[in-house]
């Protein structure tokens, strides 16, 4: 592209009046700024660089600080993609793209949805992970909210920071007990949280200035970061207990007060703490664990698609889950209400037709120690004399569908996939473990131990695999979806914060998991992913969205007024409302006469710590 000499009358944004007179989240229209010379420079979220129009560079004291050129985002982004692909390794363009977010953000945005297919393995697993476990090396400038167990009375100074009562919409928090498969990783688990909603604004068009990050930083039992002279957290081990709840609850009501309108989004609790903080809250406030509920029903859209190529019914499934943690009961839960809603029969009934396995084996009545939600799961039937471990109930059960959440590599062998495969023309296996070095097997492997027959998803993106599989033989490429809680909690988080959601209802999963089941690829051509991909987000999200939105007004949990009925209008509705990085002409404004907007877009230095 010819350089372009004077960029000024470049549209930013139309700012059409809307149909439905002014909604609450829409982007449109002039950006009121209080800042001026560097400091609107160093303001991520304001900063335009080079797309600074010359009028914007007189009324905002920026000349003098800017090469003369006035260039486009498209140029920007032209720029910035030489400079990521010029980046070593994955790592090193994770760690590249977080310093774009911290200097501009509708670059960073913009960057990565023109790029999104190839980059979404750099902002989300398989490489966040690696960033998270090296925080405290690759450590630059901190981001989101660090929260310190010891500073209870702190919590809600500390929160009340961010923002007035208008400016939040989704939260994330995690306290970095089980991120991803890596385990404990304390305080750079602030990283997953703010991974999590990179995706809800790539995703789901969630204002990125409208969201807060937090850590819960409680200790870490992980050795390595204890003993590691420069890491950035509480050095000592995690708490637990009464401390570790008052701590919690500490936060929660004082977000809850703080921002009324956010939705909260727990990531990567352990075990324990994931299941009692979501039966704990979830009555009560519009909260969402997304490993178990997320995971959950992207698990179970996929399980539909396999089901829908092998032509079976979900009432004949027979389900091994390898890995009875927070993501194995999660699917469990999820896939046993809808057996239930499918035969008409008692969860209870359905839950036999599931098959938990962990580390001491098949989960059987005789196994101690479970937890209340693995308990249900627990067989009654006599195992005794029989072999428990994956191998032997596999044989036992036969199984038509395998889910693998153990973080163990390789576990689903050979001989485990060949027995299962003996006795199901379609096995559906689903190896869901992150990063992508602990999957519990690839689909290379799946598949050309099963003749090209198994029905694959994957937890972390694969790349297509050829073998001969076609009629008489002929090599075909064969695609695999990700099988990612990404695939469903954005478009979840939208409808629940456009609709201002009371309560997140299981009603409303049940319309998530549909919305992106009327997206599956192999619904339509039976070789094509169980999934939607990464290319087709933004619409997924939109028709999740449509559907949970409708589940919550159906079900009396919508607050939000004049939300449109007719579903065309629904989506027109939703989607004006989501954001898009695109440069807003910028206005002016006096910083002591502004106040924020509702929007939270007019940021006065020195009103958010942690981002200006
Ligand atoms: N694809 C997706 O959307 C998601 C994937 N995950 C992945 O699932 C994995 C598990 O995550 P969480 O459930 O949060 O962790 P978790 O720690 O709660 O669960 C893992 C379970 O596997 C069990 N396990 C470990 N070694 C085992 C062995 N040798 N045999 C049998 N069981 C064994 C553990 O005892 C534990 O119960 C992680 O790799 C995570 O990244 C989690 C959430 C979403
Ligand atoms: C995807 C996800 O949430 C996890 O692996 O924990
Ligand atoms: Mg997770």
């Amino acid at each position: 592209m010819p350089p372009q000499k004077n960029q000024d009358h470049q549209q930013q944004q139309p700012s059409e009046p809307s149909k439905f007179g002014h909604l609450p989240l829409s982007t449109s229209g002039p950006l009121e700024c209080a800042l001026k010379g560097t400091v609107l420079l160093n303001h991520p979220y304001f900063n335009k660089g080079s797309a600074f129009t010359s009028q914007e560079r007189h009324d905002f004291e920026l000349t003098g600080l800017l090469p003369q050129s006035v260039q486009t985002l498209e140029q920007q982004v032209q720029r910035a993609y030489e400079q990521y692909s010029a980046q070593p390794d994955d790592l090193a363009k994770n760690t590249f793209l977080t310093s774009m977010k911290e200097q501009n953000e509708v670059l960073y945005f913009k960057l990565l949805l023109d790029h999104l297919e190839e980059m979404f393995s750099v902002v989300y697993t398989p490489t966040e992970g690696e960033a998270i476990q090296n925080y405290s090396r690759i450590f630059r400038r901190p981001e989101g909210l660090f929260l310190n167990i010891h500073d209870i009375d702190r919590v809600h100074h500390d929160l009340s920071l961010w923002g007035t009562a208008d400016d939040v919409d989704y939260i994330v928090v995690t306290d970095g007990e089980e991120i991803l498969g890596i385990g404990d990783q304390g305080c750079g688990g602030i990283l997953i949280s703010i991974a999590k909603l990179v995706l809800m604004t790539i995703c789901a068009g969630i204002h990125p200035n409208r969201v807060l990050p937090v850590v819960l930083d409680c200790g870490t039992d992980n050795e390595t970061l204890l003993n590691d002279p420069l890491y950035l957290g509480l050095r000592e081990k995690r708490a637990r207990g009464e401390q570790y709840d008052r701590f919690v609850e500490t936060f929660i009501r004082s977000a809850r007060e703080l921002y009324p309108k956010a939705y909260i989004h727990f990531e990567d609790f352990g075990f324990q703490n994931a299941r009692q903080l979501l039966d704990r809250w979830r009555p009560e406030i519009p909260c969402f664990n997304d490993d178990v509920q997320g995971t959950g029903c992207v698990t179970l859209a996929a399980i539909f698609a396999g089901l829908h190529v092998s032509k079976q019914k979900l009432g004949d499934l027979r389900m091994v889950v390898f890995g009875a943690g927070t993501a194995g009961v999660g699917i469990a839960d999820q896939v046993r209400d809808a057996i239930a809603e499918e035969r008409g029969i008692s969860k209870e009934e359905a839950s036999r037709q599931i098959w938990l396995i962990d580390k001491p084996g098949l989960l059987t009545a005789q196994v101690e120690g479970l937890s209340d939600a693995q308990k249900t799961y627990a067989r009654s039937e006599d195992w005794s004399g029989k072999e428990t471990d994956l191998l032997g109930v596999v044989k036992e059960v036969k199984p038509n569908v395998l889910v693998g959440t153990s973080t163990v590599p390789g576990a689903f062998t050979e001989e485990i996939v060949r027995a299962m495969a003996s006795h199901v023309d379609r096995p559906i296996i689903l190896p869901l473990s992150n990063p992508t070095r602990l999957h519990e097997a690839v689909p290379a492997d799946l598949l050309s131990w099963t003749d090209g027959k198994a029905l694959v998803a994957t937890g972390s993106p694969f790349k297509p695999v050829k073998g001969p599989w076609g009629p008489d033989g002929k090599e075909v490429e064969i695609e695999v979806a990700e099988c990612n809680n990404s695939v469903v909690f954005p478009g979840i988080g939208l409808g629940g914060v456009l609709c201002r959601a009371r309560l997140v209802t299981d009603k409303m999963l049940i319309a998530a998991i549909n919305g992106v089941v009327e997206f599956g690829p192999a619904l339509k051509d039976e070789t094509a992913p169980l999934l939607p991909g990464v290319d087709m987000v933004r619409q997924v999200s939109v028709r999740v969205a449509r559907k949970v939105i409708q589940a919550a007004v159906e079900e009396g949990v919508a607050t939000e007024q004049g939300i449109p009925k007719e579903e065309s209008e629904l989506d027109e509705w939703i989607m004006e409302q989501m954001w898009d990085p695109v440069y807003r002409p910028l206005k002016y404004v006096e910083a002591h006469s502004a106040s924020r907007s509702a929007k939270g877009e007019l940021r006065v230095v020195g009103s958010l710590p942690q981002r200006g």
